[in-house]
């Protein structure tokens, strides 16, 4: 089977939040899932700040520290596809 591109692959915050360490570090930003792992060593921030929002929603935490329009474009990078609501 194909695979879909993906920006069209779809994951609950239930899955989301197996991907909650350094191992394996997912973080949701405005609806969109981001696989940041293999960027917790280059975060200018540190890891241990992305690491607190491990397998969450950062929404919040990431537009807070006023990310540069750089930061907001190097996200793009670590799409791995949408949030989806589980009914
Ligand atoms: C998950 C929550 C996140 C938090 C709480 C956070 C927090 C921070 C903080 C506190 C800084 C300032 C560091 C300093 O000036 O000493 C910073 C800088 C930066 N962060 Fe994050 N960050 C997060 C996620 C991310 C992600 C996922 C990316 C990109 C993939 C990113 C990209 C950057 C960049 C490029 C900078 C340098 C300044 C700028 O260009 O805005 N951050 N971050």
């Amino acid at each position: 089977m194909e695979e879909l591109p993906s920006k069209q692959r779809q994951f609950t915050l239930d899955l989301v939040s197996e991907h909650s360490n350094e191992t394996s570090c997912w973080i949701v930003v405005n609806d969109m899932v981001y696989d940041v792992t293999s960027f917790l060593d280059k975060h200018p921030g540190g890891s241990d700040v992305v690491l607190e929002h491990a397998g969450t929603d950062a929404t919040v935490a990431f537009e807070d520290k006023g990310h540069s329009k750089y930061g907001v474009k190097l996200l793009e990078k670590y799409i791995i596809g949408e949030l989806i609501e589980v009914s």
